[in-house]
């Protein structure tokens, strides 16, 4: 079964779909040993933690496939890429879709954010008109050579033009070959639901911390008919504030001790990673070798 075709499938038996940012290769594992049915590779995932660089658009292509690659070797989860504006025209968002398919990717994001883009909870960003947006639509969809693969629009016109334009342009997103819309810094559960009162197809509500939106649950999203929710930098934000106080400690008390409790074990460890089952093929390969 093709990443997209998983991807839908978890979409169909899980309403709303919880879909959890998982940064590397190790984390997806957790996030499938847990019971999760679908991960995100975020774009400030990508520039924050594999190359130390601010979300303005400032990563490859390349950047990010290398990223998808990890993740889908080490997991079986269908994977939601954040594709950014698609790094250029036409041309460039075809191969956007055909590489991250052949990476592996379940389907993308891509947003309506000028080149030099934004995270979408800061100020002042600037959108490319509607048509040029249904433009990069058009060529996502006409890329595909796995028909499955799953193209979202990402909107960013809430901030600058309000919830109207901002589902209008949805609209005309999802007649160009949509498969459904990033309602992107929303605030209010009535916003939500007048992006899936006016459009029929899932609508992604972007749940990230210390944004423009409220931690909203997802029964709260539910009841508003969100279809999906996002929660693209939480266990990332909470590995950050783990090693700073790693870090911290071991310089001001001169060891890890008291710090030990916000560790996972060797054990858990190995016990995700399934290091065992591989130690012993390599006890057995050693013995045949005596
Ligand atoms: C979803 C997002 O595009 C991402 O790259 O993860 C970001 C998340 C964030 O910065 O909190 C965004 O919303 O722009
Ligand atoms: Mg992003």
């Amino acid at each position: 079964m093709s990443a997209g075709l998983k991807f839908r499938q978890a979409l169909a038996e899980n309403q709303p779909l919880q879909v959890v940012g998982t940064i590397n290769a190790y984390t997806a594992m957790m996030a499938e040993k847990v019971g999760h049915k679908a991960i995100y590779l975020s774009g400030a995932g990508v520039a924050n933690a594999s190359y130390g660089l601010p979300d303005l658009g400032m990563t490859s292509l390349d950047n990010v496939l290398e990223d998808i690659r990890r993740i889908t070797s080490a997991s079986d989860l269908p994977l939601l890429v954040d594709a950014d504006t698609g790094w250029g025209g036409a041309f460039n968002i075809a191969r956007t879709v055909k590489e991250m398919t052949k990476a592996g990717a379940a389907g993308f994001h891509i947003e309506d954010q000028v080149a030099q883009k934004r995270c979408g909870h800061r100020p002042n960003k600037e959108i490319v008109t509607q048509q040029e947006m249904v433009d990069r639509i058009k060529a996502a969809v006409d890329a595909k050579t796995d028909e499955h693969f799953y193209i979202m629009a990402r909107t960013d016109a809430f901030q600058k033009e309000g919830l109207n334009a901002a589902i209008d342009r949805a609209a005309a997103c999802i007649e160009a070959g949509a498969d459904a819309i990033f309602a992107e810094a929303v605030h209010d559960l009535a916003d939500y639901k007048a992006f899936s009162d006016a459009l029929n197809v899932p609508i992604l509500a972007n749940i990230t911390e210390f944004g423009q939106t409220p931690i909203y649950s997802k029964t709260q999203l539910e009841e508003v008919g969100v279809g999906m929710v996002l929660y693209p930098l939480s266990a990332f934000r909470a590995m950050n504030k783990a090693a700073l106080n790693v870090y911290n400690t071991i310089l001001s008390e001169g060891s890890q001790a008291s710090a030990i409790d916000s560790m996972q074990t060797r054990a858990e460890l190995y016990d995700f990673l399934d290091y065992h089952s591989f130690e012993n093929t390599l006890d057995k390969l050693f013995q045949n070798n005596k």
